[in-house]
């Protein structure tokens, strides 16, 4: 992977995410480069990083091996559009990071490009504990989904899918994941404070509670989340009395139902862009 050209289309959250996880995972910012509309972000990440940047999205296209489509979907067929494609040639692969833009839909925004694959990254991505689905076209080698998941597992752990309806999973279970945790999060923080404690104990409280049940689950891959919960759960305890009023607030099935309106979301998408 190290030596490919790995170039970015917009440098939002998302980019900003996997390029710094990049490289601080030692990959070479000589080999990156980056454009976006804007200069302020592109400052910003030339300043702290070193890649190459650009306002030119066709600068990207002409440097690279890999393109990273990083903007939203919203706009990703005018963006395509408006690339010249007389750069476009077999050895490129264009990478889409854009929830809810299936690979026929991308392959009729940019016609000359025929070696697609769709990444579903995740913003913790930024501190190499990324997760991302992938899924590519039959014809991108074996060697370039190799150096496309190694990208990816620069900044975390990676999951090739062989359904694309899978992505839409990734997206509910790992790619907007992360904020539904900070939601819960900052709920817990909320009402800490409401207990007397100061907005940052509040957080550190929350925050290293969240890590260590992380770390916990992680060090333990054969133990059932419900054993790990059932752990902490004293009988006739403060814990028993905290989830069953999860449970009668049915925590479970709005979890479920949160789950299935992303996937629903990300449908509707693939039918609007
Ligand atoms: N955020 C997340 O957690 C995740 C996001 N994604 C996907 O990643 C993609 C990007 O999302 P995110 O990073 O959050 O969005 P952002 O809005 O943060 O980033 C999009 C970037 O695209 C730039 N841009 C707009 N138009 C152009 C153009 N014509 N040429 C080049 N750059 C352009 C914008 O520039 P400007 O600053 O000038 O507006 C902006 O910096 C989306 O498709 C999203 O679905 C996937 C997984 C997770
Ligand atoms: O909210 C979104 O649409 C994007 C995709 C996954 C996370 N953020």
């Amino acid at each position: 992977m190290q030596g490919k050209k790995v170039g970015f289309i917009g440098a939002g959250n998302m980019a900003r995410s996997i390029i710094s996880g990049l490289v601080e995972s030692g990959y070479s910012a000589a080999d990156i480069v980056v454009s976006n509309r804007s200069i302020d972000k592109l400052m910003a990440l030339q300043e702290e990083l070193g890649v190459n940047i650009t306002t030119d999205n066709d600068a990207v296209l002409a440097f690279s091996d890999i393109i990273v489509l990083a903007v939203k979907p919203q706009i990703m067929a005018d963006v395509l559009a408006q690339l010249d494609d007389t750069l476009v040639d077999d050895s490129k692969v264009f990478m889409s990071i854009a929830a809810g833009i299936k690979l026929a839909r991308l392959g009729t925004m940019l016609p000359a490009a025929k070696r697609w694959v769709r990444a579903m990254p995740n913003t913790p991505s930024s501190v190499g504990k990324g997760m991302t689905g992938l899924i590519a076209t039959d014809n991108v080698s074996a060697e370039d989904q190799n150096a496309c998941g190694e990208l990816m597992a620069a900044v975390g752990e990676i999951l090739w899918v062989r359904e694309e309806t899978k992505i839409d999973g990734v997206i509910a279970a790992a790619g907007s994941a992360p904020a539904y945790f900070f939601l819960f999060l900052e709920a817990m923080q909320s009402e800490a404070e409401n207990m007397g404690f100061s907005h940052e104990d509040a957080r550190l409280l929350v925050q290293q509670a969240m890590l260590g049940a992380a770390h916990m689950v992680v060090a333990n891959p054969d133990t059932e989340l419900s054993t790990l919960r059932e752990n902490v759960t004293s009988k006739g305890g403060t814990t028993a009395q905290a989830l069953a009023t999860f449970t009668a607030g049915e925590l479970p099935a709005l979890v479920s139902k949160a789950m299935q309106a992303a996937v629903q979301r990300a449908e509707q998408m693939s039918n609007e862009f």
